[in-house]
């Protein structure tokens, strides 16, 4: 028997569940790092994980992907069991992941890694409507990867994921390393991506940012969510989340 949490902390929500998370276990290699995760994504949010580094985050995310080829537990996508999928057919179902290191081809232009993803569902934006979005990226359509500042990389890096019909966005640490006026340009971009029903599951450490986009968090403490709070109660809970990320 594995060991797990007895019960996870839970929240309400009037909407759809579009992922459901129950009691997942992740193993690189041998070891085992997700020690049963729970958590629930209702369908339009924005969802963040929160956690200190090395808490899981990322793997969940990779989990969540099929990235990790040792799953166990359950991980249901509007309605399919996607534990024992392979990644192309998790990507398939409409789940879009940007990975911390972004991804982008150094030696490719903008419009050339904008348009390498293949589309896996309909519905996905237009070249055309990613521009709209991200006028910056029109701007900058025929430079090098390499000529592109973090930001830039980060609004190419989620803009790619659009195209291909995904409709749970995946984005890790989209903050990171970027100055404080680009961060506020990624917050208007992810609750931009929420007024057009897009769902987003975010990896921050930053918790003062995450507020500031979120509907609700998750704690991730090794491997395991061990609290849940919903944005509007952030400021009630502003030291028990400095404790928890030791911030
Ligand atoms: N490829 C790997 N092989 C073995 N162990 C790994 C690998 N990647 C991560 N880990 C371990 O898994 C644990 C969880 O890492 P994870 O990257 O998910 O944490 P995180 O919460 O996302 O934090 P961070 O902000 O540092 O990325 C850590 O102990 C890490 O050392």
């Amino acid at each position: 028997m594995l060991e797990t949490l007895a019960s996870a902390p839970v929240l309400p929500s009037t909407r759809r569940t579009l992922l459901d998370a129950r009691d997942l276990h992740a193993w690189y290699g041998e070891s085992h790092i997700l020690h049963g995760m729970t958590f629930t994504i209702p369908e339009g949010e924005v969802v963040t994980l929160l956690g200190r580094n090395g808490a899981g985050k990322t793997t969940t995310m990779r989990s969540i992907m099929g990235l990790l080829r040792k799953r166990e537990g359950s991980l249901v996508y509007d309605g399919t069991e996607t534990v024992g999928l392979p990644p192309n057919r998790i990507a398939r179902l409409g789940i879009g992941y940007v990975p911390e290191e972004r991804g982008i081809f150094a030696s490719l232009n903008v419009r050339e890694n904008l348009e390498l993803p293949p589309v896996v569902k309909p519905g996905g934006l237009t070249t055309a409507e990613v521009y709209e979005l991200f006028p910056r990226l029109l701007e900058r359509k025929g430079s090098q990867g390499t000529k592109l500042s973090g930001g830039e990389q980060q609004m190419l890096a989620i803009a790619r994921i659009l195209r291909t019909g995904a409709k749970l966005l995946l984005l890790d640490e989209p903050t990171e390393g970027l100055a404080p006026v680009i961060v506020q340009q990624i917050g208007e971009i992810i609750r931009t991506l929420r007024a057009k029903g897009f769902t987003v599951l975010l990896v921050e450490q930053n918790f003062r940012f995450a507020a500031t986009v979120a509907d609700r968090h998750y704690v991730v403490e090794h491997g395991r969510v061990v609290d849940a709070i919903l944005n509007e109660d952030v400021p009630a809970n502003t030291a028990k989340l400095q404790e928890y990320l030791g911030v």
